[in-house]
């Protein structure tokens, strides 16, 4: 299976267009030893030619252009996206559905909760459920039963196990405080021809006991890595929101996602999903120096793991 990296950026990217913080700052001065960022998003696929979407981030247009196999221009109209499964219903998750409206109908793989979201709260599916976009999106529903996993006609070779777990349905969603299963899903993706396995989960606000197995099985483990500190952006002085308020397991810090990571036997640790203000995005900082010797990596737009 090869994994690519599309976005590696929490919600509005970096820098993000509204920001002064010293990340976003540093970057547009030329000062910060840093890589830009899109908003996250990855595709994964075991044949090169059918590759499986997660997320569909706003900046969704400029990532299909940034990598060669998504448009394989085959025919008049073509995309090599096979399908897109929507971890929840985010805005920066899902709102990059309506950049891809042309190529409907397109097989999108969600949940109840995150399908209710996107009918209701932020009407994605019923928005283009017309015949000017041939009926919109297929959804495709995902039982968060990590046992049974589950196969997408399209894409050989790869089985998905989802799984519900504690983060946060999006600002919108009536779930917001009143969180239902489904509403957020991690998944463990099995390559069943290489044996290679992956353990994705950009949204993570706790590490719950029937996540472990999985996370110690997987070769490679790509995760949340919003925030190095829980009140990082009170303490910059650019949000009021802690980070588990918002669903995200910081870095550091007691039970932090390090001290998750620490133990696993992953041979690729890598965070993604990573917000603007994170020190870690700073490649010469001490924060980004701890992970390194953690054995832990930071996400790039256009990373590529091969498994
Ligand atoms: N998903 C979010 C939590 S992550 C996230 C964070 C931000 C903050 C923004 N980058 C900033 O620095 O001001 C904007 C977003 O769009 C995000 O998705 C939630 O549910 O609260
Ligand atoms: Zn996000
Ligand atoms: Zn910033």
């Amino acid at each position: 299976m090869k994994v690519r990296v599309l976005g590696a950026a929490a919600g509005g990217g970096f820098p993000q267009w509204n920001c002064n913080c010293r990340n976003c700052r540093g970057f547009r001065e030329g000062t910060l030893n840093a890589k830009a960022r899109t908003q996250s998003s990855i595709c994964i696929s075991s044949d090169g030619e059918n590759w499986l979407l997660f997320n569909a981030s706003p900046d969704i247009r400029a990532q299909l252009a940034s990598f060669e196999p998504l448009q394989p221009a085959r025919k008049l109209r073509d995309t090599g996206i096979a399908a897109i499964l929507l971890m929840d219903a985010q805005i920066d998750h899902a709102s990059g559905l309506l950049m891809l409206r042309e190529g409907c109908p397109l097989d999108v793989y969600c949940t109840d909760p995150v399908f209710e979201d996107l009918s209701q709260g932020f009407p994605i599916f019923p928005m283009l459920n017309c015949p000017t976009w041939n009926g919109g999106f297929a959804r495709q529903p995902v039982s968060p039963d990590a046992e049974a996993g589950f196969e997408i006609p399209s894409i050989r070779n790869l089985r998905i196990h989802a799984m519900v777990l504690s983060s946060k349905a999006p600002p919108y969603s009536p779930h917001r405080d009143n969180p239902v299963p489904g509403d957020n899903i991690g998944v463990f993706v099995e390559d069943l021809a290489t044996g290679g396995t992956l353990f994705y989960a950009p949204g993570l606000g706790e590490v719950e006991p029937h996540l472990e197995p999985w996370m110690k099985r997987a070769d490679c483990v790509l995760v949340d890595g919003t925030l190095w500190s829980d009140d990082e952006m009170i303490r910059q002085e650019v949000g009021v929101q802690l980070g588990s308020t918002m669903g995200h397991l910081p870095q550091s810090g007691p039970g932090g996602m390090i001290e998750v990571l620490q133990p696993l036997q992953a041979r690729r640790k890598v965070l993604i999903h990573i917000n603007n203000t994170n020190p870690i995005l700073n490649e010469d900082s001490p924060e980004r120096a701890e992970l390194t010797r953690q054995g832990i990596e930071v996400a790039w737009d256009g990373m590529e793991i091969d498994l």
